[in-house]
């Protein structure tokens, strides 16, 4: 668990701060030249996913080094550990064990002893019952009639799975209308509230803790609201349930326990979309392929524990990250879905990637000396192209980007699904190749420019090229192919974070802002000047309270 040698001083470090050096010799486009394979022996498929990372400044000698890094830092035992229960989340002192939710081969896990699956597979029938009724229409409202509309109320990880798994898989949904309230602005359930109707609204209020400012003030306001307009606090328990693992506080709230949905502390917010927490995807798509989601991220952690590193797609993934991230001083990631379904993709893997591995202290608790978690960000292809792709052609910075694309389409539109995929082809190749500055004058010249304006405009129009991409094509969007993607990404930050020898399962840094706005709180509650914190903060506080 404590490596005795940190990560920048293993041999395997020391060894690809040389290749470094070789791998900038020859730009990306002349490895391909120089080897008809590459496509073949830096690409792996999985199921319906086909993993391109040949467009990557490596080559077989940083590609073994890499893994001989994965080999130093032990991440065999590592995900070993994981897999079986070991408390590996130390400072929080639990097991890491998303893995246990989608284990559809039902094999035991103990945690403390205890084999988890009976636990994981009683929430899950629960959940099947449920949604059964709800789907149906056999749940019926106060007034009697089924129910029209779905609120799920959460943040964090209580939120952004579900809403970019219900949007990723908006063609598998049903009759139900699913809404999201995360944040604390008003507007947010206030816009929400305006569109359903109290006697065919189900409310699902999702929080691991059930103590989250944010949630637990849209639970309460929604409750108001239901109560003011025809519903009454008897009729509280056929229109709200909880998703926790807290049952005090959802009893507190006036939910009874029957119609609360359990996980367990072994489950991190920004991995429980496969817990209760993915009761709104239930309800959208259906039990059926909430399984096929599972059944999906499952196959993957068996590919995940048992393949050898060199065809090990999150192994690999990882590694190519961590290349860029720690010797090419890349500080971000870029997540491109060239489907708009995908369109909440990279923001689900914002917190996934940079709450997990965002942190500078090591699993000794001193500081590390190294770079960990990079900045992960991105948008929908088209869209991004026509906003922010500038700088990843022409821009400073090194910017390793993560293309995705599904072969077929979900809606089937003239030829607008090859459209979208010649740009995800283009695009790629053009970052690896470039422009030279001979090939921006010969296209200046056929245009019939003068020598002079080609001297003037030529530079501007150079790419250099060399900018390394993966490509993840799949067949097509299916829960399966979802669920397998999510967990491929899952198990991408473990082994960063395993190698960056940090503990990827806690969150304190979210922790400092909760404190702090609990500290104002009650600062703005009354109409005196303030003047306890620096200047700055006192001044915004006194202007607010003048305007408001
Ligand atoms: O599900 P609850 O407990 O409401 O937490 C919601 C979110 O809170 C944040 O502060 C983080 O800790 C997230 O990891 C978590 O997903």
């Amino acid at each position: 668990m404590l490596k005795s040698v940190p990560f920048n001083q293993t041999v395997a470090f020391q060894h690809l701060t040389k290749l470094k050096a070789e791998v900038e010799q020859t730009p990306l486009k002349e490895l391909f030249t120089a080897d008809s394979e590459r496509f073949e022996k830096y690409s792996i498929r999985f199921e319906d996913i086909l993993v391109d990372y040949s467009k990557n400044l490596i080559n077989e000698k940083t590609k073994a080094a890499l893994i001989a890094l994965a080999n130093e830092c032990e991440l065999d035992d590592a995900i070993e550990r994981m897999f079986t229960g070991d408390l590996i989340n130390k400072t929080e002192n639990r097991a890491v064990l998303h893995v246990a939710l989608r284990n559809r081969s039902n094999t035991p896990i103990a945690v403390g002893g205890e084999d988890v699956m009976p636990a994981v597979n009683a929430v899950l029938d629960k959940m099947k019952d449920f949604s059964e009724k709800v789907i149906s229409g056999a749940w019926k409202g106060y007034s009697d009639q089924a129910i029209t509309d779905v609120v799920n109320i959460g943040i964090g990880g209580s939120d952004l799975g579900p809403v970019m798994v219900t949007e990723a898989l908006k063609p598998y949904k049903n009759h139900l209308n699913l809404h999201f309230v995360s944040n604390v602005d008003g507007t947010h359930i206030a816009e929400v509230l305006k569109k359903v109707n109290p006697e065919t609204t189900l409310f699902l209020i999702a929080s691991k803790t059930f103590t989250t400012q944010e949630t637990m003030a849209n639970a309460h306001s929604a409750r108001d609201w239901f109560v003011a307009n025809g519903g009454s606090l008897e009729a509280v328990a056929k229109h709200f349930v909880a998703i926790s693992t807290n049952e005090k506080e959802v009893v507190k709230f006036g939910i009874d326990s029957a119609n609360m949905f359990g996980f367990w502390d072994w489950v991190g917010g920004r991995y429980s979309l496969w817990s209760a927490i993915g009761l709104s995807i239930v309800l959208s798509i259906g039990f059926e392929n909430f399984i096929e989601l599972l059944e999906g991220a499952h196959a993957m952690d068996k590919h995940f524990r048992t393949t050898d590193f060199n065809e090990n797609i999150p192994v690999i993934l990882a590694l190519v990250g961590i290349w860029y991230n720690n010797f090419f001083d890349a500080d971000s990631h870029a997540l491109l879905p060239y489907d708009q379904y995908m369109h909440r993709f990279a923001a689900y893997f914002q917190q996934g990637d940079m709450e997990s591995n965002g942190k500078y202290v090591g699993r000794d608790g001193k500081a590390v000396d190294y770079q960990t978690g990079p900045i992960i960000w991105g948008e929908p292809g088209t869209n991004g192209q026509h906003a922010f792709y500038q700088l990843i052609h022409q821009g400073t910075k090194l910017i390793p980007c993560d293309f995705l694309a599904p072969a077929q389409s979900q809606n089937v539109i003239g030829n607008h699904h090859q459209l979208l995929l010649s740009n995800f082809f283009a695009q790629t190749e053009a970052l690896m190749n470039g422009k030279t500055y001979e090939e921006v004058v010969a296209e200046f010249e056929k245009a019939g420019k003068s020598a002079e304006e080609i001297a003037e405009l030529a530079p501007f129009k150079v790419f250099q090229g060399n900018r390394p991409t993966n490509s993840i094509l799949f067949k097509k969007l299916t829960p399966r192919t979802l669920g397998s993607l999510v967990a491929m990404y899952e198990h991408k930050i473990f082994v960063q974070g395993v190698i960056w020898n940090i503990f990827s399962y806690d969150q304190w840094g979210v922790e400092l802002g909760k404190q702090l706005a609990n500290k104002i709180l009650p600062e703005l509650a009354s109409e005196d000047s303030i003047t306890s914190h620096d200047s700055s903060t006192n001044g915004l506080i006194n202007a607010y309270k003048a305007w408001r």
